[in-house]
């Protein structure tokens, strides 16, 4: 049955208007503070007090007025304050005070020149001229990073090192987190043999279930993989029915859904009863990827589905593309989208157009990325999947490129 193919962003439009449906996960737990990178956050996190709590002198020197240090007359150096410490007094006008990166500025006092930038003469201190200082120099003022009570990091975040700081700073030694959704991941073909066996001439490994295992569980999902599908419409059949009995929350299929006279699995979804939310989106490699949601026998409760196409490298790019937001927002992040970067192409490339391409490619990542594909010989080609870090985005009518093109890559790490 000849289908419409979606173009890319097309199918893409649908994922997140999918997502955007999905309800919230409903089951969470607290999680040690030390164990929730990568998982995400099922609670608000709000300041528990100002912060910074106090003035904080973003360097070692003297705090002192700055009207007065403009003046470059000799200030008394009334007292010292670390870090960790309030001054003893308060300041008084012409006083400067010995002060150390992250101590909190006396009260009375409005700017801080750095030490290096100081003469100091027995107990006095003078600013070197020609130096001018302004008010709140190297100064953070109380509050000005967040406010008690100000929502820092919102529920729905995946949290990042960056964040797991800022929740520490806020006084949360552990976490509510969202639970990892459970992906069942049934790969299907017989020519398929298990990792660790020796395949005769004609059969491959399977290596399409351990590598969408990766990607699950960076994409924050527990991975299940289930055991090789054989090419008979009563296996497909069997093995949905067990993925069924193990209550996934999603579905990841590979194999067996193009054209070809053994490939069951489209079949097998739809006498489960599955939706097709599109079958088939123009872009290369990825073009049979099936995607939608079927009931679950016991509870009628639709499951999310990808069937990816069996092909190695189709099988990562649509779970980047397309597997990975819907993974996301299962868990909680809704706001998890493909991650596009700009680069320049390095060197000549010509094409036919026609379809979005996600090609093999290996960008430099400096300053100016510069990136260019990796030679290889179609979608199975996994020796040269690995010698690239991301995929080259060549839009459907892109025919040619040259050294400077500017261009998009689909991070895949
Ligand atoms: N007549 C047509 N033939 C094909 C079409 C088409 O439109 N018309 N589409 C091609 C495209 S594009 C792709 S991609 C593949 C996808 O096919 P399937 O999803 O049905 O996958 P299979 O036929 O089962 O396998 C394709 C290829 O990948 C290898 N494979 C499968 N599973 C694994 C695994 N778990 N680990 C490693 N490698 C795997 C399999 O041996 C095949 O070589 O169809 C094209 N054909
Ligand atoms: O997904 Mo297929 O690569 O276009 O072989």
């Amino acid at each position: 049955m000849a289908e419409t193919l979606l173009s890319y962003a097309e199918a893409a439009e649908e994922i997140c208007r999918y997502i955007g449906q999905l309800p919230s996960p409903a089951v969470t737990e607290a999680v040690s503070l030390l164990d929730v990178a990568g998982r995400v956050l099922a609670q608000e996190i709000r300041a528990d007090r100002d912060q910074p709590p106090f003035p904080r002198s973003t360097r070692d020197g003297f705090a002192c007025r700055a009207a007065d240090a403009n003046t470059y007359q000799p200030l008394h150096v009334a007292g010292q304050v670390r870090a960790g410490e309030i001054a003893s007094s308060k300041a008084r006008p012409g006083e400067a005070w010995e002060i150390m990166t992250g101590a909190p500025v006396p009260d009375g006092l409005d700017a801080v020149f750095m030490v290096e930038h100081s003469e100091r003469i027995g107990n006095t201190v003078r600013m070197r001229e020609p130096r001018q200082i302004a008010e709140g120099e190297n100064i953070v003022p109380a509050g000005a990073e967040a406010r008690t009570g100000e929502l820092v990091i919102p529920r729905g975040t995946r949290l990042e090192a960056q964040h797991i700081a800022l929740a520490a700073q806020c006084g949360y030694p552990e976490l509510t987190v969202f639970r990892m959704p459970v992906v069942a991941i049934l790969s299907s073909g017989d020519e398929l043999v298990a990792v660790a066996e020796t395949p005769a001439l004609s059969q491959i490994r399977n290596s399409n279930s351990p590598m969408l295992a990766a990607l699950v569980a960076s994409a924050g999902g527990q991975p299940l993989i289930l055991p090789v599908v054989r090419d008979e419409e009563a296996a497909v059949d069997a093995a949905l029915a067990s993925a069924f009995h193990q209550h996934p929350d999603l579905l990841l299929l590979t194999g067996g859904i193009s054209a070809g006279r053994f490939d069951f699995s489209r079949g097998g979804l739809e006498r489960a009863g599955a939706r097709i939310l599109f079958a088939g989106v123009a872009m290369q490699p990825g073009k049979p990827v099936v995607v939608g949601e079927v009931p679950l026998p016991q509870s009628g409760r639709m499951v999310p589905f990808l069937a990816l196409p069996g092909n190695p490298i189709s099988s990562a790019a649509t779970f980047h593309l397309f597997a990975a937001p819907v993974l996301a927002a299962l868990g909680g992040n809704t706001a998890a989208v493909p991650r596009f970067a700009a680069a320049h192409y390095a060197s000549e490339w010509r094409g036919k157009p026609g379809l979005t391409r996600f090609l093999p490619a290996r960008c430099d990542f400096s300053l100016n990325p510069q990136v260019e594909l990796v030679p290889w010989h179609g979608s199975g080609d996994l020796a040269a999947y690995a010698r690239s870090n991301c995929l080259l985005v060549l839009p459907s009518d892109c025919e040619e490129l040259h050294p400077g093109s500017e261009v998009s890559i689909l991070l895949t790490a």
